[in-house]
C-alpha cells in the first residue's frame, strides 16, 4: 500500500534531474519527428460546427456530410463526440490536448498530462506532427502514467515503452519531466515510490491540488478503456475500484495480464481538471452503450465511475458508438 507520508525516499531527492529512478532507461534517446502534415488535419480542425443532437442517445443520427457529431447525454455524463473514423478522432484529440497545453502553460507555467497505456497511445499520433510538433510548449509538459505494469521499462508489456516508442521519443519533453515508475521495485514499492513522487510534485506546485478533495489535480488525463469497461488498472468487480485513501495502489491479480501493476485510484482520477476518454472500435460498443446509452450491466463498471471535478470529454469513433 502506498504511504501517506511526505518523507522522501533516497531515490526522490530534489535536483535538476529530480527523479533519477523515474527517468527513462537507456537505450532510449529523444528524437524529433520530421513527419509531414497529415491528410486529414486541415479538414477535421474545421469541425467546430458540430451538430448537437437531442438528449436521448438512441436518437443519434448520422449526417452523411459530417465527420463528427456531438451528443448531449441524458445523465450529464460529459461531452460526447463521435467521429466518422479513428483518424478524425486522432486529429481532434490532438487539438484538444494542444488547447489545454496552451491554457495551462499560460496559467500555471506547467502542464501535467497523465496517459494510459493501450490503444490510447496510437490515437496521440497527430500530436507528433505539424503543427503541434513545432508549436507546442513541450518544455512545460510533465508526463505521468495512470497505470503501469510492473515490468522493466524496455519490456513489451510496459506502458512506458509503449508511450516512449509511439510518442515520447518524437517530442522534446525534457527527460526530467517524464515520471515513469521505478522498475527496480516490487509492485508495493513502485506504488509507494510513485505516490511519494506525486506528493513531492504537489508540494513544489508542479502538480495542482484539488481544493475539494485534497488529492492531486492533474491538468488532463488521456485515458483509454478496455472492452470490459476497465480504466487504468481498475477492473470490474475488483476491490481496488473502491480504494479511497491511497493516491497510487498496486494490484497483483489483474485479470488482464500482466498480473502485477500499479494504478491511480479513483479519487485521484476524479480530481482531474480534464479527462478525455478515448474509445475506438466496435469491440467496445456494448460497454460504451452501458456507460452512455441504454445498455445494462449487473455491476457499475469502472468506466461509469469516471466523473472528474472538471470536464469529461468522450472521443468515440463510429464503431465504438455503433450501439448508441
Ligand atoms: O491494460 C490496460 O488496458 C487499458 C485498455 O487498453 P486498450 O488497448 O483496450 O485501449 C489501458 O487503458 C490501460 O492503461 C492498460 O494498462
Amino acid at each position: 500500500m502506498a504511504s501517506s507520508s511526505y518523507a522522501f525516499t533516497p531515490t526522490l531527492r530534489t535536483s535538476l534531474t529530480p527523479y533519477p529512478s523515474l527517468r527513462p532507461s537507456p537505450p532510449y534517446t529523444t528524437l524529433i519527428s520530421q513527419s509531414s502534415l497529415s491528410k486529414g488535419l486541415a479538414c477535421s480542425l474545421k469541425l467546430s460546427w458540430a451538430s448537437r443532437i437531442g438528449v436521448n442517445p438512441k436518437k443519434l443520427e448520422w449526417k452523411a456530410s459530417s465527420s463528427m457529431a456531438e451528443i448531449t447525454t441524458e445523465r450529464g455524463k460529459g461531452k460526447v463526440q463521435v467521429f466518422d473514423t479513428e483518424d478524425d478522432l486522432a486529429v481532434s484529440l490532438a487539438k484538444y490536448t494542444a488547447d489545454l497545453s496552451d491554457k495551462f502553460a499560460k496559467e500555471r507555467g506547467a502542464f501535467t498530462v497523465v496517459v494510459s497505456g493501450g490503444s490510447l497511445i496510437k490515437s496521440l499520433r497527430k500530436l507528433v506532427e505539424p503543427p503541434y510538433i513545432d508549436s507546442m510548449e513541450w518544455s512545460k509538459w510533465h508526463m505521468f502514467w495512470v497505470d503501469e505494469r510492473v515490468v522493466p521499462k524496455d519490456h513489451e508489456d510496459s506502458n512506458y515503452k509503449l508511450a516512449f516508442d509511439g510518442f515520447l521519443s518524437k517530442v522534446p519533453i525534457p527527460p526530467g519531466n517524464v515520471y515513469a515508475i521505478n522498475d527496480a521495485l516490487s509492485a508495493e514499492g513502485a506504488a509507494d515510490d510513485y505516490e511519494t513522487c506525486l506528493k513531492h510534485l504537489v508540494k513544489t506546485n508542479i502538480i495542482d491540488v484539488s481544493q475539494a478533495t485534497g488529492f492531486p489535480k492533474f491538468d488532463v488525463m488521456l485515458l483509454g478503456m478496455g472492452p470490459d469497461g476497465h480504466v487504468a488498472s481498475l477492473f470490474p468487480g475488483h476491490p481496488l475500484v473502491q480504494a479511497n485513501e491511497q493516491w497510487v495502489a498496486f494490484i497483483k491479480d489483474s485479470p488482464k495480464p500482466p498480473p502485477e501493476r500499479i494504478t491511480f485510484t479513483f479519487p485521484v482520477i476524479n480530481s482531474s481538471a480534464n479527462i478525455a476518454l478515448v474509445v475506438a472500435g466496435a469491440g467496445k460498443a456494448d460497454v460504451v452503450n452501458v456507460a452512455l446509452g441504454n445498455g445494462q450491466s449487473s455491476n457499475l463498471l469502472p468506466v461509469q465511475m469516471v466523473s472528474p471535478e472538471g470536464e469529461l470529454t468522450w472521443f468515440l469513433d463510429k464503431g465504438a458508438a455503433s450501439k448508441l
